[in-house]
């Protein structure tokens, strides 16, 4: 009786009405939800069987969209599905429209234009737990009378929110006509002014439907009265940011330690059971030091996380959006490229995905560019290991000083950025000056069982990320630095001879001039990979250029006796430039339809990098002399 193919839905809403949350909520899924607009860019499949009649479904999640009349290449990629425009897309058999119950008004338009589609149709009335908080009685009943198609009330987050939903997609699986709306013909008269007849159908389907209005949202304009005051707002953003950078440290710390030392243990045990050999080296000095040494920056990295999260589901980040909207103009960029901005500190590859929701392709393009000058979170590893190192653990005034030389990192990082989008500007001529059109969400509490979600969701990124590529480039660095063996009668370490040393060794003279040693040379190159993976490198090389008798599993102590400070600035002010990783440079190919960025991101970053590192390196030591 079962038919093969799973019926197929699309989730199709205004941004930020809950599609993403739906979707994990039917298909167990963990894409990304928070509280902004253009969260999703991209469509996302996911699958699930109805516990009720065991019948297979296929959902896709898609970007929001304010109309079928695409603005922004993320909408583009909604009406393509709608209209089988894709190449390799089949239409969806039941559209699944889901819509703000808290705000009806707008959602309804999208809601109509859909439904004059003529296809089957369902809506999802979501965010009902807070219409019901707020008072706003919606009566469904008449509602799925004025569209013609079945209306369920949902609540995407709570666990149970989407079951009256199965239910009913379990009912059009059998008949799909039933959900096929002849109202969509109704206000599709063809007369031109489409527009105005389906404000003035929403305007009629609202009074017929709103039982009561419910109060108006006063704590939300509370909140705002301080988050977007001229004054009190950048003084909070100011805090809230610096708050962040403060506890990336200070927060760490005890769980840092408890890791490093478990790390050295761990080290210590295997040392002494196994018999010396390459064995105990690769099992030592590869994995143990490499691997390890990355691993310590577990807690830094969900402490940024933390907070990242925190902002992204609370609806702030909007907010700040405006408030910065100003400077962002003022150097040519488009208020919207806030959140790019904003998402590429967790990392650029999203952040560049993200400028999809940016209409103007001149100023998409702008944001690309300076995507890469945020402070991804991996190079916190390597900002953390030589802040670590060499900046006195003390507080100056109630700051800690490392946590102030951290955020000093990412100010240089923006401030760079913003000069680079200037400079761009200057070169492609201004563009026309948009207006920012940003809709301000509902203030949420993030909800805490999504928060741990979300943090466990990046601790098992970070794991991955060192179990696969930073462990097979540790094991290969190993390899590299470990043959050919030195020869007889040598008297330096071993890795002196080998083909890493080699190479570090030949590629000393480029670097020297920026105080670069010829153990950071050989990290810097696998740090293309993954950038972790030069603190991984790093941790490898030291260890296997021991040449005592003691173990060197941790990182920090050794390159805090043998580097200059200098060096360490050196490097710091090189992580800040220089380009990331190849998978960005990829992801800007992608997005731009062109390797031409790429090769401009490219040169003007490694120039950046070099210049900033040379003058940072013979800066510092005339100021220190000598060193
Ligand atoms: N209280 C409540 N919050 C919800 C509900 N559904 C979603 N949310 C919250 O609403 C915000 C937006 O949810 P998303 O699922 O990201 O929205 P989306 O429609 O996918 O947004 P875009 O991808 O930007 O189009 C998040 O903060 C969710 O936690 C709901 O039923 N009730
Ligand atoms: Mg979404």
């Amino acid at each position: 009786m079962q038919p093969a193919q799973p019926l197929r839905l699309a989730l199709v809403g205004n941004p930020n009405c809950g599609k993403t949350a739906l979707f994990n909520r039917l298909t167990g899924a963990r894409q990304k939800v928070a509280n902004y607009a253009g969260v999703t860019v991209e469509r996302k499949e996911g699958h699930f069987t109805s516990a009720a009649s065991g019948r297979a479904f296929q959902v896709v999640d898609l970007p929001g969209a304010y109309s079928l009349n695409a603005m922004t290449p993320d909408e583009a990629i909604t009406r393509d599905v709608l209209f089988g425009k894709q190449a390799d897309e089949v239409l969806p058999d039941v559209i699944v429209l889901v819509a703000d119950a808290t705000n009806l008004k707008l959602n309804l338009r999208l809601v109509l234009e859909v439904l004059r589609l003529g296809r089957p149709t369902v809506l999802a009335l979501n965010m009902m737990d807070v219409a019901r908080k707020r008072g706003v009685v919606i009566d469904t009943a008449r509602l799925q009378q004025e569209l013609d198609i079945p209306v369920i009330e949902t609540v995407a987050v709570k666990p149970g929110g989407g079951e009256a939903l199965v239910a009913q997609l379990d009912r059009l699986a059998v008949e799909p006509q039933r959900a096929r709306s002849a109202a969509g013909s109704r206000f599709n008269d063809g007369n031109g002014d489409k527009l105005e007849a389906t404000q003035r159908e929403v305007r009629r389907i609202l009074d017929a439907v709103i039982r009561h209005e419910g109060q108006a949202h006063t704590a939300n304009d509370r909140i705002d009265a301080v988050v977007l005051h001229p004054v009190l707002g950048y003084a909070l953003l100011a805090a809230v940011l610096f708050l962040i950078f403060q506890a990336v440290f200070s927060w760490s710390e005890a769980p840092m330690n408890f890791i490093k030392e478990s790390i050295a243990a761990l080290g210590a045990i295997v040392n002494a059971q196994l018999p010396e050999g390459p064995a105990r080296s690769l099992l030592v000095d590869g994995i143990i030091a490499g691997a390890g040494s990355v691993l310590v920056f577990l807690p830094q990295i969900l402490v940024l996380f933390f907070f990242i999260l925190i902002l992204e589901e609370s609806g702030y980040l909007p907010r700040a959006a405006f408030l910065l909207d100003r400077l962002m103009g003022s150097v040519g960029l488009s208020g919207r490229a806030f959140i790019p901005l904003l998402s590429s500190f967790a990392c650029a590859i999203p952040g560049i995905m993200a400028t999809r929701t940016i209409q103007n392709p001149r100023d998409r393009l702008a944001t690309i560019m300076i995507a890469p000058l945020m402070t991804c979170s991996a190079r916190l590893p390597v900002y953390a290991l030589v802040i670590g190192a060499f900046i006195p653990d003390r507080t100056v005034g109630i700051f800690n000083l490392q946590g102030l030389v951290l955020f000093a990192l990412y100010v240089t990082g923006i401030i760079s950025a913003m000069a680079v989008a200037w400079i761009f500007n200057l070169a492609k001529g201004k563009g026309r000056y948009q207006p920012l059109m940003l809709e301000l969400p509902n203030y949420h509490l993030p909800n805490l069982r999504n928060l741990a979600i979300g943090l466990w969701e990046r601790a098992r990124i970070f794991m991955t990320r060192v179990g696969t590529i930073i462990l097979s480039m540790m094991i290969l660095i190993w390899f590299l630095s470990s043959f050919p063996a030195a020869p007889e009668g040598a008297t330096g370490a071993a890795i002196q001879y080998s083909l890493a040393g080699q190479i570090g060794h030949l590629l000393q003279p480029l670097f020297e001039p920026i105080g670069f040693n010829w153990q950071i040379s050989i990290a810097l190159i696998p740090g293309l990979a993954a950038r972790e993976v030069a603190v991984g490198a790093l941790g490898t090389v030291y260890a296997l250029s021991a040449t005592g008798e003691e173990l060197a599993t941790t990182l920090t102590p050794m390159i805090a006796s043998t580097w200059s400070l200098p060096t360490a600035l050196s490097l710091l002010a090189w992580y800040v430039f220089a380009p990331q990783c190849i998978s960005t440079l990829s992801t800007v190919c992608r997005e731009t339809g062109s390797w031409l960025p790429v090769l401009a991101m490219t040169a003007y970053m490694f120039t950046l990098a070099y210049l900033a590192s040379f003058i940072t390196f013979q800066v510092s030591r005339m100021l220190l002399g000598g060193a």
